[in-house]
């Protein structure tokens, strides 16, 4: 058993037991309660599932394991000659909760490594698809595609007990997250380079490897980006739709070929991970629109009250349970201060900084109007030549699949259950209240 499996074991064993007398003693107590503005209201709010690791505060943002993202950036392993983390090393704290030290962050990368070919039959079936065929589409089905060799799959069909279960979730989650900087840069050379692809370059790690794979080697702050971006996108609790989809479908047993896939159809919607894309393509517009890429205050301002009087949200700014700026904004941000000068859709970013929040105030209606994580990545990824953004949310998946594969491992070693919460019908609220007004 390799040493981050082991660790595994260990911890998981643990908490399986400690949960379970926990659970005796206090399993009746009542952690929430439930209004009917939340049933109407995407359940915001309510504490409905265990998500091992990473916790949101409305007002801190997403601590991974307790560690914030300024700490991470500092605390984690890193490349030489880089100032950002190492993916990998964020994928080791999630699953152990321990950082990790280089050295077990190397193992990992040569890991992924000897994971990471792709078979024969996923470029096939992605060269069948047209070249229009949206890249998130691509994703979805080339990680579909990958299912043929779930380790999970076939355990359970050659009748694997429950408690080896996280076992082989362990192994399809190593082989899937090994694989996918192959699957994306796949999708992204075949859909917008005339099919022309790179070889994967064994020196390199991870997100080092997907950057030389897409093909934007020119700078080399293009390697420190992808490690930066693939560490801050990977997970957000258990509720946003992507981790949620994900939980959902592994509780049926479906393996993490079949869930990820899910998750990533989540992902792929404008309210959520496509944002990115709706965020650099509505900047793109504005600068065709006003015929400059210097707008002043006075265009942009009225460009977003165009934007809101059309009926259509501003893209990149709210969200479902922060009330501050997006620490992962702020991540992009530091990044873009340090290693971007004079870009003239990054300095866009940092106006609609000053300009959307107070608009989207003014409405009254909308209980965030900080930007998210969606708001600056796009103009990240165009300054180093990364252009095509339909591709953008295929990059936070690759991320994400991290985070929701983690907790995936952590969800069968917990013997979590089907997943299956109680609906109510319109009718049935109102005779709920019919019901309570007479007994007051
Ligand atoms: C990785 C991520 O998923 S981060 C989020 C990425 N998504 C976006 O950036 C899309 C733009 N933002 C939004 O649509 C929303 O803020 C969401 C979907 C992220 C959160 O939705 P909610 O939790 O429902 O937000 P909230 O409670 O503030 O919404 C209240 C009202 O304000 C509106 N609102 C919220 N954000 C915005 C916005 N950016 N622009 C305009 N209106 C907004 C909502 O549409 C809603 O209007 P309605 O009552 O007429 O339907
Ligand atoms: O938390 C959410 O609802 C959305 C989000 O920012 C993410 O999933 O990264």
């Amino acid at each position: 058993m390799d040493a981050l499996k082991q660790k595994f074991a260990e911890k998981a064993a643990a908490l399986f037991q400690e949960n379970r007398a926990m659970l005796k003693e206090h399993g009746d107590k009542i952690i929430d309660q439930v209004a009917i503005r939340q049933l109407y209201g995407g359940m915001r709010g309510m504490k409905s599932m265990i998500w091992e690791t990473s916790e949101l505060d409305a007002y801190e943002g997403i601590r991974f394991r307790g560690y914030s993202i300024r700490e991470l950036r500092k605390l984690l392993p890193k490349a030489p000659n880089c100032k950002e983390p190492l993916p990998e090393g964020l994928f080791w704290l999630m699953l152990v909760g321990e950082i990790p030290s280089q050295e077990e962050v190397n193992w990992l990368t040569e890991e992924w490594k000897k994971r990471g070919e792709l078979p024969a039959r996923t470029t096939a079936m992605l060269d069948a698809m047209p070249a229009d065929t949206h890249p998130m589409t691509q994703l979805s089905m080339g990680i579909l595609s990958l299912q043929n060799d779930s380790v999970f799959a076939k355990r359970y069909e050659e009748g694997m007990p429950k408690n080896e279960y996280w076992d082989a979730y362990y192994e399809d989650s190593m082989n899937l997250i090994a694989k996918l900087p192959r699957l994306a840069a796949y999708i992204y050379r075949r859909t917008f380079h005339n099919n022309e692809h790179i070889a994967a370059d064994p020196s390199l790690d991870w997100g080092a490897n997907f950057a030389h794979m897409l093909g934007i080697s020119e700078h080399a702050d293009f390697k420190s980006l992808m490690r930066l971006y693939l560490t801050i996108h990977a997970d957000h609790e258990g509720g946003n739709a992507s981790a949620h989809s994900t939980h959902l479908v592994g509780s049926t047993l479906s393996d993490p070929y079949y869930s990820l896939s899910g998750g990533m159809n989540a992902l792929a919607g404008p309210l959520h991970g496509l944002a990115n894309q709706e965020v650099i393509k509505w900047i793109l517009e504005m600068v065709e629109e006003l015929g400059t890429d210097t707008p002043t205050n006075e265009q942009i301002t009225e460009y977003i009250n165009q934007t809101l009087e059309a009926g259509k949200v501003i893209p990149g700014y709210g969200h479902a349970v922060l009330r501050q700026p997006d620490p992962r904004y702020i991540a992009q941000r530091h990044f873009a201060e340090e290693y971007i000068k004079d870009d003239a859709i990054v300095s866009i970013v940092w106006k609609l900084f000053t300009i959307v929040p107070p608009i989207l105030q003014d409405l009254g209606k909308v209980k965030n109007p900080w930007p998210n994580v969606d708001a600056h990545s796009g103009a990240l990824l165009m300054h180093y030549g990364l252009k095509e953004f339909s591709f953008y949310t295929v990059l936070f998946g690759v991320s994400r699949a991290m985070g929701v594969l983690a907790a995936g491992v952590w969800s069968r070693a917990l013997g979590m259950p089907l997943e299956r919460p109680k609906s109510m019908t319109s009718k049935a609220i109102k005779e709920f209240l019919k019901k309570s007004t007479v007994e007051g």
